[in-house]
C-alpha cells in the first residue's frame, strides 16, 4: 500500500523593519524540532546561493521600482523550487523570515508600486505544480506590528541600515497599511502580533496562536 503524501507547513514572519521577528524565529523552529518534526529556517529575499546574490542586489544597489519588484520575484522563484517546495513536499516546517507580502508592503505600500502588476508576478512565480491554478501561499502568516517610530527607535545603533533600514517612517507607514491591506483580504491567514510588547509577551502571543492552531 502506498503511503500518504507527508503534509509540510510553511509558516511566514513579516512586519516593517526592526518590529522583532527576527527575534523569534529560532524559538518556534526548536518547538517544532521537539515534536519531532524536521525544520527549514529560511529567508526572503534569499535563501538560496542565487537569492541570496540577488538579495545583495536589492539590500544594497540603487536601482528603480521595476527592478526592484522583478529582482525580489527572481529570488522568490529559485527559493521556491530550490528550497521551500522540496522541504514542504518532505513534510517539512519551513520557516520563512520574509515572503510575498512583503513585497506588497514595501514594493506596493512603500515604493507605490502598480499591485495589479505585483498581482500577476506572483500568479506567475508562485503557481503550484501539484495543484494546478493553485498559488503558493503560506499556511499561517505571523505579521509583528509595530509603530514605524518604535520600530526606529529599536533599530538606532543596532545596525548598520541597509537600503530600506535607511528609509524614513512615512515610507515605514506605508509599508505597514500595506501588511494591513494584505491581512484583511486574508483574515485566517494571518496572525497579528502586537509587537511593542516586551519580548516573553510576543513569545506568548506567537505560542497562543500555535495552539489555538493545533501546531
Ligand atoms: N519585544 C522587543 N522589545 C524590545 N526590543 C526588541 C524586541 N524584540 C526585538 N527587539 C530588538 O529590536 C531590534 C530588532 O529586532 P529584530 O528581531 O532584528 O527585528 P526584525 O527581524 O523584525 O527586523 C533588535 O535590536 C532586537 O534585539
Ligand atoms: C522579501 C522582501 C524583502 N524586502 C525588504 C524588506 C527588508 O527591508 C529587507 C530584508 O531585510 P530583513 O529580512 O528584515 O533582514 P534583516 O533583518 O537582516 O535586515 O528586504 C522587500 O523590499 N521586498 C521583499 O519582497
Amino acid at each position: 500500500m502506498s503511503q500518504p503524501a507527508p503534509t509540510g507547513l510553511f509558516l511566514s514572519f513579516e512586519g516593517i523593519d526592526g518590529a522583532g521577528k527576527s527575534s523569534h524565529i529560532a524559538g518556534i523552529a526548536e518547538r517544532f524540532r521537539a515534536a519531532g518534526r524536521e525544520v527549514v529556517s529560511t529567508r526572503e529575499p534569499g535563501g538560496t546561493p542565487l537569492a541570496e546574490s540577488l538579495r545583495e542586489l536589492v539590500l544594497h544597489q540603487a536601482m528603480d521600482p521595476l527592478t526592484e519588484a522583478l529582482l525580489v520575484f527572481a529570488a522568490r522563484r529559485d527559493h521556491l523550487q530550490q528550497c521551500i517546495e522540496p522541504a514542504l513536499a518532505r513534510g517539512a516546517v519551513v520557516l520563512s523570515d520574509r515572503y510575498t507580502d512583503a513585497t506588497f508592503a514595501y514594493q506596493g505600500g512603500g515604493r507605490g508600486f502598480d499591485l495589479a502588476l505585483l498581482r500577476t508576478l506572483e500568479s506567475w512565480v508562485q503557481a503550484r505544480v501539484d495543484a494546478p491554478g493553485q498559488l503558493r501561499q503560506p499556511d499561517l502568516t505571523f505579521w509583528f506590528d509595530l509603530a514605524p517610530s518604535i520600530a526606529a527607535e529599536r533599530l538606532a545603533g543596532a545596525r548598520a541600515p541597509d537600503r530600506f533600514e535607511a528609509l524614513d517612517q512615512a515610507f515605514f507607514t506605508r509599508v505597514r497599511d500595506g501588511y494591513a491591506a494584505r491581512a484583511a483580504a486574508e483574515p485566517q491567514r494571518f496572525a497579528r502580533i502586537e509587537a511593542d510588547a516586551p519580548r516573553e509577551a510576543v513569545a506568548a502571543q506567537i505560542a497562543r496562536v500555535l495552539e489555538a492552531r493545533g501546531l
